[in-house]
């Protein structure tokens, strides 16, 4: 992969030139997924745990379906939706699966209402929590099939070498799973950059400027409560305004 590419690269038509006139797609709407893509290794759970903390509780993510049997301390319909084999293929069956798959003689799969339920628990603000789906480049065909409107963000891994070189480092994957991530990751990159497939592809070069660009994007195209940082005091700023409640949030609009 050639490192030239720039940090950011708008995947989607440019903006209007006059905001009133901008199309209906740009207007912030959390209830709208937030599709987050990339190789295993470009830095999708990294990125996105900084989101989660710097945000509390306004993502969340969807509760699953699985056809295996509950762990203790493990809850249906919090951990996952735990399901027969026959439920589970009736799902299939009704195309209600963003993606699914079987592992060890288990299926796991990410239903369409899984994710319009995230929505139904507010954030503390009162608006939609956003629902965020990081998913595979085949759930991504199917997020766009469906009529989840969502928006779609690719972390771009600055070069194969580098998930590979991540990878060994995460210390999870054994040689041969490994080889399969790095190969599935050339097809998927080789898919993911055909223009218009993402709205916006952030390179994960550096960890904090990616971060700084997810953050700045979804800021721009979902409404979030920003915890107020507090202001370095200036010399000539006015005085405070006595007995005005504080808010713990700003925000961004
Ligand atoms: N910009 C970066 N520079 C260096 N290392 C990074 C960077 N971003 C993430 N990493 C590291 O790379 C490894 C893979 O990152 P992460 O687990 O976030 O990837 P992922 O895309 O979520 O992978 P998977 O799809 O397999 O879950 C982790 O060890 C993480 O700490």
């Amino acid at each position: 992969m050639s490192d030239a590419a720039p940090a950011t690269t708008p995947a989607s038509a440019p903006p209007a030139a006059d905001p009133a006139s901008a199309p209906a797609n740009d207007a912030k709407d959390n209830t709208r997924p937030l599709v987050v893509s990339g190789p295993s290794g470009s830095g999708k759970s990294t990125l996105l745990n900084r989101l989660f903390k710097e945000f509390p509780d306004q993502f969340g993510f969807s509760v699953s379906h699985t056809t295996r049997l509950p762990r203790p301390g493990e809850t249906d319909g919090v951990s996952y939706h735990f399901v027969t084999r026959e439920a589970f293929d009736t799902v299939v069956a009704s195309h209600g699966f963003i993606e699914h798959a079987e592992f060890s003689g288990n299926c796991y799969g990410t239903s369409i209402a899984a994710v319009q339920a995230v929505t139904a628990t507010p954030a503390p603000s009162g608006r939609p929590r956003v629902c965020v789906l990081d998913i595979e480049q085949a759930g991504v065909r199917n997020v766009k099939k469906s009529d989840l409107r969502a928006r779609f963000v690719f972390i771009k891994p600055p070069s194969v070498e580098e998930i590979e070189k991540r990878l060994r480092g995460r210390g999870t994957e054994t040689e041969e799973s490994l080889k399969a991530r790095v190969a599935t990751a050339v097809k998927e990159l080789e898919e993911a950059l055909v223009p218009g497939t993402h709205d916006v592809i952030i390179v994960n070069d550096d960890a904090d400027r990616a971060y700084e660009e997810l953050k700045a994007w979804v800021i721009a195209h979902y409404e979030l409560d920003v915890p107020c940082k507090p202001v370095e005091k200036k010399v000539d700023a006015p005085p405070a305004t006595e007995g005005k409640k504080k808010s713990k949030f700003c925000v961004i609009q």
